[in-house]
């Protein structure tokens, strides 16, 4: 599938405001090691920001696809938004694959690609702050989130 393509469906499904409530789902399947520092909550928001976090703004999914370029590049983490602009030239694995993901949900990438520690522990710097859940239908969110999961996974 053609990258074009594959931004295209991402966009309709961000568009479509899908909140992948099955992230958590791969966020408790990564994170049920029995070590309690491996809760991707206490690494994205330690308690010291945990304040912080909830006075920062909500942004809608069509809000976070606006900003996929070099120039403005955000991404949805475990329902938070970063600006990962300034970031992307110092990120070690290459702003290439940050700017793939510029505008999406990166949780599963993120998580996937099995970043150490000191990541998790980087990402509070660029959070902005959290994704807006629109409820839909449970059945079609499931499907939604299936055909997200088929792009990432059937795309070179
Ligand atoms: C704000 C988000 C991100 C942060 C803070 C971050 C941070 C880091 C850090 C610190 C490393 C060095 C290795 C490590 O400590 O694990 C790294 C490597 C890497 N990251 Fe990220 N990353 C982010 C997003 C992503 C995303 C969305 C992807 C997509 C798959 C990705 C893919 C990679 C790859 C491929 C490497 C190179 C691994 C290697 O060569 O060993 N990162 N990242």
């Amino acid at each position: 599938m053609s990258s074009a393509v594959k931004r295209g469906l991402c966009w309709a499904l961000a568009a479509l405001q899908v909140t992948p409530e099955n992230d958590n789902d791969v966020i408790e399947a990564k994170l049920t090691t029995g070590s309690s520092y491996l809760d991707i909550n206490a690494q994205v928001r330690p308690d010291s920001q945990v304040d912080k976090e909830n006075v920062q703004p909500a942004y809608s999914r069509t809000e976070v696809a606006d900003h996929c370029s070099s120039e403005s590049c955000w991404m949805v983490i475990n329902n938070r938004v970063y600006d990962v602009t300034r970031f992307l030239r110092i990120h070690p694995g290459g702003d290439d694959i940050m700017l793939e993901y510029g505008g999406h949900d990166a949780t599963s990438a993120f998580i996937d690609k099995g970043h150490s520690l000191d990541a998790y522990d980087m990402l509070a710097e660029y959070c902005i702050g959290v994704v807006t859940k629109v409820r839909l239908n449970p059945f079609i969110s499931y499907i939604m989130g299936l055909i997200q999961r088929l792009i990432c996974v059937f795309s070179p």
